[in-house]
C-alpha cells in the first residue's frame, strides 16, 4: 500500500492555512497532524511495528483521523479567515481512473506536471485563487474505489468531474458514474464543473460532444458548466475555477 497520497495530504493542509495572513491556521494544523500521527502509530502497529491493519480498514481510519486533522486546522484557519474577507469552498474532484485529476490538481497547486500514479485513496489541497481557497478532494478513480466516493460527498459545495476527452470506450461509464452522484442527495446543491482533459490528444473529443454523451443538457435545476483543459499544459483549469467562484453555492 502506498502512503505517497499522504504525504502530499499534509501539504494541503498548509496551503488551507496560507489563506491566513497569521498562520493561526498552521497552528491548528500542526497540532491536529501531531495528535493523528501518534494515534495513527499506536493504532498500526503492535509496538515492534510488525502488525499492518488490513487496506480497508486502514482506509476508513485514514479517513476519519485526516478528516479530524483538516478540521482542527480549518476551523482556526476559518475564524482568521473570515476577519479577512477570504473565502473557503470545498470541491469534490471525480471521475474515471486517469481522466487526469491528480494532474490537474497538482498543476494547480504547484504550477509543475507531476509524475502521477494511480490513486488509492484521496490527495487534497487547497488551491488560492483570487479570495478564495479551494479545498479540492482529488478522489481515486478506480473502479474498486468509486463506491467510497460518497464518503466525501458531506459540505462539498462543488464537483469537477473529470473526463478523458480521449477515452471514447468509457464514455458511457463516466456517464452512468455521474448519473448517480447527482441523485445523491447531498450533491443536491453542488454545482457541476465538467473538465473535458487531455484536449490536446489527436482524437479527443469536444467539450460539446463530450456535453451531449454525458447529457448534461438534460441537468435541471443544477449549475452545471463544461471546460476544456489539458492538464499538461494547465489550459483552461483557471478558467474553471473562475466559474466555479461565481457559482458555487455559498455556504
Ligand atoms: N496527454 C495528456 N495526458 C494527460 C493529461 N492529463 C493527465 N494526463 C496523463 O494521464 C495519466 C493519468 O493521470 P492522473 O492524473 O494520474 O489520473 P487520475 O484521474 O488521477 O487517475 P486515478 O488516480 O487512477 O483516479 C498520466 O499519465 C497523466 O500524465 C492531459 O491533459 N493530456
Ligand atoms: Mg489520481
Amino acid at each position: 500500500m502506498s502512503d505517497g497520497n499522504i504525504t502530499e495530504y499534509q501539504g494541503g493542509y498548509m496551503l488551507t492555512i496560507n489563506a491566513c495572513p497569521i498562520g493561526w491556521g498552521a497552528i491548528g494544523g500542526l497540532i491536529g497532524d501531531s495528535w493523528t500521527k501518534s494515534v495513527h502509530r499506536g493504532a498500526k502497529t503492535n509496538g515492534k511495528g510488525a502488525f499492518k491493519l488490513p487496506l480497508v480498514i486502514d482506509f476508513y481510519y485514514r479517513l476519519l483521523f485526516h478528516k479530524v486533522r483538516y478540521r482542527m486546522g480549518i476551523f482556526i484557519s476559518r475564524m482568521v479567515s473570515q476577519l479577512f474577507g477570504n473565502q473557503e469552498m470545498k470541491i469534490l474532484m471525480v471521475g474515471l481512473d486517469a481522466a487526469g485529476k491528480t494532474t490537474i490538481l497538482y498543476k494547480l497547486k504547484l504550477g509543475e506536471i507531476i509524475t502521477t500514479i494511480p490513486t488509492i485513496g484521496f490527495n487534497v489541497e487547497t488551491v488560492q485563487y483570487k479570495n478564495i481557497g479551494f479545498t479540492v478532494w482529488d478522489i481515486g478513480g478506480q473502479d474498486t474505489i468509486r463506491p467510497l466516493w460518497r464518503y466525501y460527498y458531506q459540505n462539498a459545495q462543488g464537483i469537477i468531474f473529470v473526463v478523458d476527452s480521449n477515452d471514447r470506450d468509457r464514455i458511457d461509464k463516466a456517464r452512468d458514474e455521474l448519473e448517480k452522484m447527482l441523485n445523491e442527495d447531498e450533491l443536491k446543491n453542488a454545482s457541476i464543473l465538467v473538465f473535458a482533459n487531455k484536449q490536446d490528444l489527436p482524437n479527443a473529443m469536444s467539450a460539446a460532444e463530450i456535453t451531449e454523451k454525458l447529457g448534461l443538457t438534460k441537468l435541471r435545476g443544477k449549475p452545471w458548466y463544461i471546460q476544456s483543459t489539458c492538464a499538461t499544459t494547465g489550459d483552461g483549469l483557471y478558467e474553471g475555477l473562475e466559474w466555479l467562484s461565481q457559482n458555487v453555492a455559498k455556504e
